[in-house]
């Protein structure tokens, strides 16, 4: 049995309709006209204990609004959740308290720590809420402290931290009751590169070592690349995708691109305008270079060849589709969640 099973999750929100002009934001309060955004439209996937599974989706997707159904924050429209966790079957929403002691959740844009007490006390609460014996604490502190690089800063206020103080901070409380399951929601954002690092390394060791299982939503496609091997892709609140990185890039970009750059320097004939076409392929202007596109399997040679027999060429490139192709081609195509007036 699947530790997180998801089935048919949908989740309608409902807002009066905004009235502009004269008396406005008055009108408004008293208007019945609402209007409705299905932010998840019928949403199913399990996931299986100490997996780590990137929730992938572009902004507006859906994504938080999974994540706050599965963390018992927001109550669905319809559908199930159900968390067999070590205590129990659980539905987030229908024992939220049950549900809250067997996972963990970081909220990248929204601390979940007290903004005007030292980080340690704010530790000291957490383990405190979630009854973690005095000794249990002081040992998993000392842990992650030291796994996080924290020392430093324990006896600052949460508001003076930096950001990527916080975010370790944030996943320190999150870890400190050893949950078996993590809510990560942009655990890296605005955090620079090395803070990245070391936020991407504790997850990849908490999933490696205590066999925590990670739901991660992130717009870095490198947490993807360091610690997905699974991903979920939704948009418009429907899941598009569900399997390996790999599988996406060979479903969505069967292609490789050869990237060339005419040496303009020795020229003796004018290149073409915006679109190229050479043995079979059509390249597409780059700035300085020209984008083909081959089939995965195809041979390179020919369009190699034709290129540098019509042009002298500085630099050719083969570089195969990567997560980032895939992903701007389908965010280029996307579509904004239905909003309905009623
Ligand atoms: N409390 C709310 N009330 C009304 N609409 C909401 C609410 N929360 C989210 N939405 C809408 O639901 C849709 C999905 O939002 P959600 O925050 O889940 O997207 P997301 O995939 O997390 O996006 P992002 O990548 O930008 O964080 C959006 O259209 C959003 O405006």
């Amino acid at each position: 049995m699947a530790l997180i099973e998801v089935r048919d999750l949908t989740k309608e929100f409902v807002r009066p309709k905004r009235v502009e002009g004269r008396f406005g934001t008055l009108r408004t309060l008293v208007t019945r006209e609402v209007v409705r955004t299905s932010a998840v439209s019928g949403v199913s996937f399990d996931v299986d204990e100490g997996e780590v599974v990137g929730y992938l989706g572009p902004n507006g997707a859906g994504k938080s609004t999974t994540i706050k159904l599965l963390t018992g924050i927001l109550t669905p429209t319809s559908g199930t959740v159900a968390v067999h966790g070590p205590l129990g079957t659980v539905v987030p929403w229908r024992d939220r308290e049950r549900n809250a002691r067997q996972v963990g959740v970081v909220f990248g844009q929204r601390s979940q720590l007290w903004w005007d007490l030292p980080l340690v006390e704010s530790l000291r609460l957490v383990a405190a809420l979630y009854d973690v014996p005095d000794e249990r604490y002081r040992r998993n502190r000392d842990r992650l402290v030291d796994l996080l690089d924290m020392g430093s800063f324990l006896d600052t206020p949460v508001r003076q931290l930096s950001l990527g103080q916080r975010m370790r901070g944030d996943l320190a409380a999150a870890l400190l009751y050893e949950p078996p399951i993590l809510y990560l929601d942009e655990p890296t954002v605005g955090l620079d590169v090395l803070a990245k690092q070391t936020v991407r390394q504790f997850v990849a060791e908490a999933n490696e070592i205590s066999r925590t299982t990670v739901m991660l939503t992130t717009h870095d496609l490198e947490d993807v690349e360091r610690l997905c091997r699974r991903i979920v892709l939704i948009d418009r609140g429907t899941v598009l995708y569900d399997g390996s990185v790999d599988g996406l890039i060979a479903r969505y970009a069967p292609f490789r691109e050869v990237l060339v750059t005419p040496d303009t320097s020795s020229a003796k004939a004018a290149l073409p305008g915006e679109v190229w076409e050479l043995g079979g392929a059509v390249g597409t202007r780059d700035g300085d270079a020209w984008r083909f596109r081959i089939g995965r399997d195809e041979p390179v040679h020919a369009l190699i060849t034709a290129v540098t027999a019509a042009y002298p060429v500085r630099d050719v490139r083969v570089v195969d589709a990567s997560l980032e192709t895939v992903m701007t081609e389908l965010y280029a195509e996307r579509r904004v969640p239905s909003e309905v007036a009623t």
